[in-house]
């Protein structure tokens, strides 16, 4: 049964994967080229955040468009939250990866043979069977505070729950703030986004743990995908992994321990009308652990989104259907995620055709 294997990172730690089993091979054409990963001839933009609430806003938000219609993912800097706070989550995060399984497996997602989990600790996250990730997750619902199942919260530190708590705050506040700016790139009112999705709005946490990998070459820690959600920020280790698509190319983002990676989600791209884009990406894995810490900030289940009406004008055509997003998140699931030929497949469905 599904439910009842063990994680990734308990076969490699025991010493049970010399190789990669098949249902985590990648085909040759998504392989990472570990000869040419690294000489990366382009850099990500990064956007420095340092007097954006002063004389520095109308560049700020003149970069922000750019990176957006370009794009769909930048770096920022001197962006608020506290490096001290980042630190402490990390180490927190790692300490539970490194509890011994048995305290792991008491917040495990399980798997009912038929919707994959949504929350917890597990392996094979959000995937159908054949096709895996070279990764573990944890997974958890942070905002509203009253969606917090705090049963499924790590126990291992008494101060984890505080950490968590005060890291998911502070990523509120950064992505109220770059809501802002994407919200003045487009020519509306700052606060659009936010009003938007006042009292309709989530936060999900999302840890990924990528175990050292016997033949990084011929796997992913995970596939090619864009984000289903609004925004998302991921705070990587120093360990290099993440590769972001760029005119056919990818792209290594190189980490950096105080900055954070900002990706434009699909729920974005359609507001916009396609104007701004969604990312793909993807995690690449090595002889060595990887974890990455990712915040998703998402429209509430039943929030119906679609193209932002003042944006069309009279001339231009909605090129995306309206969706909830919990029924744009099952055709993710079950559509494209990791199974299309273009890690973007899901967002086809919307497409309203233009003749
Ligand atoms: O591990 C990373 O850096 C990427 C994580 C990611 O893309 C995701 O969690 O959706
Ligand atoms: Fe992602």
């Amino acid at each position: 049964m599904p439910s009842e294997r063990v994680t990734l990172q308990e076969l490699v730690e025991n010493g049970h994967l010399d190789t990669v089993p098949d249902d985590y091979l990648v085909s040759e054409q998504d392989r990472v080229k570990f000869e040419d990963y690294s000489c990366d001839a382009r850099e990500l933009p990064v956007i420095d955040m340092v007097g954006v609430e002063g004389e520095r806003r109308d560049l700020v938000v003149q970069q922000i468009r750019s990176v957006c219609e370009e794009w769909g993912f930048f770096q920022v800097k001197n962006h608020g939250v506290s490096l001290p706070l980042m630190k402490r989550m990390q180490q927190e995060i790692r300490e539970f990866f490194d509890l011994p399984y048995e305290e792991k497996n008491k917040i495990r997602a399980r798997f009912d043979g038929h919707v994959l989990p949504d929350e917890g600790y597990s392996d094979r996250f959000g995937l159908k069977e054949g096709s895996a990730n070279w990764s573990d997750r944890l997974r958890l619902y942070t905002l509203p505070a009253s969606s917090r199942r705090y049963e499924l919260w790590p126990k291992h530190s008494p101060s984890f729950r505080e950490t968590l708590e005060e890291y998911c705050e502070e990523q509120d506040k950064l992505m109220s703030r770059i809501s802002e700016l994407i919200s003045e790139g487009l020519g509306l009112e700052t606060s659009y986004l936010n009003d938007y999705f006042a009292g309709k709005y989530q936060q999900q946490l999302q840890v990924n743990y990528y175990p050292p990998c016997p033949q990084p070459d011929v796997t992913m820690g995970l596939r090619k995908h864009s984000d289903n959600n609004l925004l998302t920020l991921i705070l990587q280790d120093s360990t290099p992994g993440l590769q972001v698509k760029k005119d056919g190319q990818w792209i290594t983002v190189k980490p950096m321990e105080d900055w954070f990676v900002v990706n434009v989600g699909d729920q974005i791209e359609i507001l916009s009308n396609g104007r701004y884009t969604s990312a793909e990406h993807r995690a690449f894995v090595s002889s060595k652990p990887r974890m990455s810490i990712a915040t998703f900030s998402m429209p509430s289940n039943e929030t119906v989104v679609g193209p932002i009406l003042e944006l069309l004008g009279t001339e231009e055509q909605p090129k995306y259907r309206a969706i909830s997003f919990s029924e744009f998140k099952d055709s993710f699931y079950y559509t494209g995620w990791a199974t299309a030929p273009t890690g973007k497949g899901h967002l086809k469905h919307l497409l309203i055709s233009q003749d």
